[in-house]
């Protein structure tokens, strides 16, 4: 049991799903690596300097407030855009190569699917194009839905084209999920159906996620792992138990919700001093070990995420687990492949 699990639990208080080990988390692989990633549009910086690692069979929760460069990010781990600096790599090869390529399956904002085909051709589209492709797993979520297999795309409802674009991410058996707020058109029962379904299918099979939402409350659920990006630049990074032990909510007397100067809480670094709606109290990156209970409280996931994005200019945190070398690794690594290929 991790340190974070030892003092919170799993509880109500918000922490992490405990997902059952699966192989993949055993081998310690990276599913992402990204160093020095940057991408610069005309208008300027996306992202910016952008270092991670999420190792295989993790659900990554990627958060951020509008424009702060989630999707641009997905963009680069698919190949859809290219960095103008750094490197990222997927399960170690380039995103565009053909390895990458086969397992991944990266459901859009948009969800493109051909409006003339029927349900089942687009599922049988899916089967032709994908050699890994679980036709019943498919077929399970539409029939979850109701969603009649011989309507035409063009005439489902958002929800149900959602639906159908979920079915197919899921029946190509990705090694890696790329879902960019995918839950925006759902009904909350819809919502919850699938988030447990992502759950049971990445947990089964090892399916590392990455999945970015603007509902806290839905990555509660599913993630065991954080990237929260402000301005195009990483601030929190690592596992969710991890990044919850690191920080406390002190409620002061006169500290938290009362105005005036943020109070010296020395060796502690405040993120926010929270005099909004919810519990107050000072929310601290720790900077020694803490008793819990009277003064201090650990945060809630939600807490913890709304503290950072409320304070886009909080010193990154980028926990053990998550960090990567220097970008001379991956091209090292690059070259070695291209002399053993
Ligand atoms: N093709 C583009 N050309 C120019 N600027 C772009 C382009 N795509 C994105 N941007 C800009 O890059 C920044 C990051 O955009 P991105 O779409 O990655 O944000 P996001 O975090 O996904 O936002 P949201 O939560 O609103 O979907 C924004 O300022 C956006 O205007």
């Amino acid at each position: 049991m991790d340190d974070a699990e030892t003092r919170y639990g799993h509880g109500g208080g918000g922490a992490g799903f405990a997902r059952p080990a699966h192989p993949a988390h055993a081998t310690g692989a990276s599913a992402i690596e990204a160093q020095g990633l940057g991408k610069k549009y005309r208008r300027g910086w996306a992202l910016r300097d952008v270092s991670f690692r999420l190792s295989a069979g993790r659900v990554c929760g990627l958060v951020g407030p509008n424009g702060a460069g989630k999707s641009t990010l997905m963009g680069l781990a698919t190949h859809m855009i290219r960095p103008t600096t750094g490197a990222l790599r997927v399960f170690g090869s380039a995103p565009g190569s053909m390895e990458a390529v086969l397992h991944t399956a990266f459901l859009t904002q948009e969800k493109p699917l051909f409006r003339r085909f029927t349900v089942a051709e687009t599922l049988r589209l899916g089967r032709e194009l994908n050699p890994r492709w679980d036709q019943a797993v498919a077929e399970g979520i539409v029939h979850a839905g109701q969603v009649p297999l011989h309507a035409k795309i063009g005439t489902l409802s958002g929800g149900q084209r959602t639906r159908v674009a979920f079915a197919l991410a899921f029946g190509k058996r990705p090694d890696l999920l790329i879902l960019d707020e995918p839950m925006s058109d759902l009904d909350p029962l819809v919502r919850r159906e699938l988030m447990t379904t992502l759950r049971e299918e990445a947990a089964q099979h090892g399916t590392t996620v990455l999945v970015s939402s603007h509902m806290l409350a839905e990555l509660e659920y599913i993630c065991d792992f954080l990237l929260v990006i402000a301005n195009g630049g990483l601030r929190l990074a690592g596992e969710v138990n991890e990044l919850r032990a690191a920080h406390a909510l002190l409620d002061l007397p006169h500290g938290g919700s009362a105005p005036g100067p943020v109070p010296d809480v020395a060796p502690h670094t405040v993120i926010e001093a929270h005099r909004g709606e919810g519990r107050p109290g000072v929310l601290v990156r720790l900077g020694a070990p803490i008793q819990y209970g009277g003064p201090a409280e650990p945060p809630t996931l939600e807490e913890l995420l709304l503290a950072y994005l409320r304070s886009p200019d909080a010193p990154a945190l980028i926990a053990p687990g998550a960090r990567v070398g220097d970008i001379h690794d991956i091209l090292t690594r690059d070259r070695q492949k291209a002399v053993t290929a």
